[in-house]
């Protein structure tokens, strides 16, 4: 019989498309910004610094804090504040701009770009692989982060993990 002729075999087996569910590999998630993964807190230092609007500063921190205020000398206040949580703390006593509600999320954003620019940060941004990424923390932060502390029970939007693992992706694209 020719080749091309053979009859067809019957499948005796399952198709693989019918077999259990590929496995995700996901990675564990992130749910700490601290050991290994500290360089995912906003508190990390950045050796050639962190730009936003002709503000530059050591931490991402420092420069989403000055940004909260149109005020320049608050600004240089906060840009050379000792530290990210006297940055921190200096940010919630400025004046405000109005339309600060509306700008944070683009600030942080940019700010994320303007830190992973750095080529080493950025590669360890990418080796967090797939894994989900939340500042878990215990100091009532529901916006950026997810808390968990005895008035919450792990509650938070976690938008800077959000911003982190979209500028994982734009890394990778
Ligand atoms: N990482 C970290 C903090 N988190 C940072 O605090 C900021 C919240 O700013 P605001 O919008 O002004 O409430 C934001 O950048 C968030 O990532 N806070 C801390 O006291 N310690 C920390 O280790």
């Amino acid at each position: 019989m020719p080749e091309n002729k053979m009859p067809v075999p019957r499948a005796t087996t399952a198709s693989p498309y019918d077999s259990q569910p590929t496995p995700t590999n996901a990675s564990v998630p992130i749910t700490r910004f601290r050991d290994g993964n500290r360089f995912l807190s906003n508190f990390w230092f950045v050796p050639q610094g962190v730009s936003f609007d002709q503000m530059t500063g050591p931490t991402v921190e420092h420069v989403f804090q000055a940004a909260k205020t149109l005020d320049r000398h608050q600004r240089g206040a906060i840009l050379n504040a000792r530290t990210a949580l006297e940055a921190k703390t200096l940010g919630q006593k400025v004046d405000l701009r109005p339309d600060w509600e509306f700008l944070k999320l683009g600030v942080m954003a940019a700010l994320q770009g303007s830190k992973y620019s750095d080529p080493q940060l950025a590669a360890l941004l990418i080796a967090t692989d797939n894994a989900h990424l939340e500042e878990g923390n215990h100091w009532h932060d529901t916006f950026w982060g997810v808390c968990s502390c005895s008035a919450h029970d792990a509650v938070g939007e976690n938008w800077l993990g959000r911003l982190l693992m979209i500028k994982r992706s734009l890394l990778l694209a």
